[in-house]
């Protein structure tokens, strides 16, 4: 369960102070797949960051799984991230000089665990994205949608319960976007995943569980 409550975020820059989410009120249970919907500017990736510990909110809590995660400091919050939240991007920031194994090891290796074991986990979950052959490519030469398996395969390594993903989908094709849906289904089937999507389109968003729209820095209810 994640339980967000009167989330507020403000920059403060050359124009003065700019108040970007404004008061956001979300649970969402274990399990559930939402997608996150609005027009440009709306705070979506803000959001995003800050529900999955990349950034710090102005106000308001985040608690996932009764853990209060504003109330862990240093390293103990980069912990919980790295074993809680698997992240997707948009334009899924592979490392381009790295083998898509090395580029999934990544995390684990990251979180000390041994190159043996990150290397089996990593090839486990590259086989298990459609990418068994491709273990030695690297980014550079995979297509779109082959370099976005990649980056889905990185967000799991640590076997987070929480997956976010902002854009999946967002430089694909219809086709491509379709079948990342049914590989991001196939991976809620099997691991029972917590999913919040970031998207601008229709048949992904309407193929999840609940839409919910944000606007203004605020959910619309
Ligand atoms: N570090 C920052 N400093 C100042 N303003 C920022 C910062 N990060 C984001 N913003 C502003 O916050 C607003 C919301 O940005 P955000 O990226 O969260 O929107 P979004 O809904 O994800 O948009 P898009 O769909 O275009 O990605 C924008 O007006 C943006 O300029």
């Amino acid at each position: 369960m994640i339980e967000i409550k009167g989330l507020t975020k403000s920059f403060s820059g050359g124009q003065g102070q700019v108040d970007v989410l404004r008061g956001i009120d979300l649970n969402i249970a274990s399990g559930e797949r939402v997608a996150i919907v609005g027009t440009s500017g709306a705070g979506k990736t803000t959001f995003m960051h800050i529900a999955g510990a990349l950034d710090h909110p102005t106000s308001g809590s985040v608690h996932i799984e009764g853990t209060d995660i504003f109330s862990l400091r240093g390293a103990a919050l980069d912990r919980f991230r790295n074993q809680t939240v698997g992240f997707v991007f948009q334009f899924h920031q592979l490392l381009p000089e790295f083998s898509a194994l090395e580029n999934v090891m990544m995390p684990a290796l990251i979180a000390r665990k041994s190159p043996r074991e990150a290397a089996d986990r990593a090839r486990e979950l590259l086989c298990e994205v459609g990418l068994g052959p491709r273990l030695e490519h690297k980014p550079g030469q995979l297509s779109g949608g082959e370099q976005q398996r990649v980056a889905i395969a990185r967000a799991l390594v640590m076997s987070p319960r929480i997956l976010l993903a902002d854009e999946p989908t967002g430089n694909l094709d219809s086709r491509t976007t379709d079948e990342i849906y049914r590989l991001l289904h196939q991976l809620h089937q099997a691991h029972g995943l917590t999913m919040i999507i970031v998207t601008h389109s229709e048949t992904l968003a309407g193929r999840l569980d609940r839409i919910v729209h944000m606007e203004d820095g605020l959910v619309r209810t």
